[in-house]
């Protein structure tokens, strides 16, 4: 028999348990604009997630699209400014950001899960209201002084996550794909970051497992070496001493908040490494970081 033939019935076995802890469980991926480089990339990721529905796991996906959003306001001449992660998001920016998230990304990701055989539907928050939000007043530290509140124009911070039109979307046998885009109770629309939303609704959804694809291969420690596994404490520790720090500190934040919300784990893995869902979820040494709420 041809060894590589083996080696593959072997690597399927290899996946078993790991199918059984994940059947019929609500997985929700957050899909970063980073992730989505090239036509190949996105074609195995939306493969992966396919796949995930075809063996009977729920998976949810919350997209980005930060880069996207940058190249379209370049183009408009629209100037992108950030404060601590976050778009600052004035009248046309915000027109920008919905037109690219629940337009553009969202519909090439639902797509592409159906050319590759899944069933998929395109929601931002806005639909069956899932994501209710408020604005956002973003404090800064100041020494001897107040916080400085910052106004970051229409970003918004997740008030309340409604399930109801997600969960009958998996009901029905489709994939949800979810834009970050939220309103709040006048109907004002609002710009969220996609790991916060994520993070919201794999709790709103009792979600096993929450997924961050981004451009790192995990969590990486002093010497630059990858973290497999790390608790709630063990993440505080990072961000005390400065090796967790920029745009990966509300990124652990968001995992922080999902596993202290009851979502079993929050896993960081790199987006650029194709089918880098598959081999975290489903092999024994995984590819990422593990986030747990404690470790055994
Ligand atoms: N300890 C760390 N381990 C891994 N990445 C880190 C760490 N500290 C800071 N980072 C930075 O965080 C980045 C990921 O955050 P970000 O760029 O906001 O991701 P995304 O665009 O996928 O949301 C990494 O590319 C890296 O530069
Ligand atoms: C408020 C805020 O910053 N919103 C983000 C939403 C998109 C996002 O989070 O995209 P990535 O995951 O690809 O970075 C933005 O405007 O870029």
């Amino acid at each position: 028999m041809d060894k590589d033939v083996l080696l593959k019935s072997e690597v399927l076995l290899e996946a078993l348990p790991y199918i059984r802890q994940f059947y019929k469980k609500t997985i929700v991926i957050k899909y970063g604009g980073h992730a989505m480089k090239d036509e190949a990339l996105k074609q195995a990721f939306a493969k992966c997630v396919t796949l995930l529905r075809y063996i009977g796991v729920n998976p949810v996906i919350v997209h980005g699209g930060g880069p996207q959003i940058g190249r379209m306001l370049d183009q408009l001449n629209i100037p992108s400014a950030f404060r601590d992660g976050l778009r600052i998001t004035d009248d046309a920016t915000m027109n920008v950001v919905e037109m690219v998230l629940a337009g553009q990304v969202n519909k090439q990701i639902v797509n592409q899960l159906n050319l590759a055989g899944g069933r998929a539907v395109g929601i931002s928050g806005k639909d069956g209201e899932t994501i209710r939000c408020r604005k956002l007043e973003l404090a800064v530290d100041r020494e001897n002084l107040a916080p400085e509140i910052i106004d970051l124009g229409h970003v918004g911070e997740v008030t309340g996550i409604d399930p109801t039109l997600i969960r009958g979307l998996m009901r029905d046998g489709f994939i949800p794909v979810i834009a970050p885009v939220g309103v709040d109770e006048n109907g004002e629309t609002y710009n969220i970051n996609a790991d916060t939303v994520a993070s919201a609704v794999a709790v709103a959804l009792e979600a096993r497992s929450l997924v961050l694809l981004t451009d790192v291969c995990g969590i990486l420690d002093k010497k630059k070496d990858r973290i497999s596994s790390v608790d709630v404490k063990g993440i505080m520790k990072l961000i005390e001493d400065g090796t967790v720090s920029g745009g990966m500190i509300p990124k652990v934040q968001c995992c922080v908040e999902a596993v202290s919300g009851g979502v079993q784990k929050a896993q960081i893995i790199d987006g650029g490494v194709p089918n880098s869902l598959l081999l975290e979820l489903f092999t024994e040494q995984g590819i990422g970081t593990e986030i747990l709420l404690d470790l055994p």
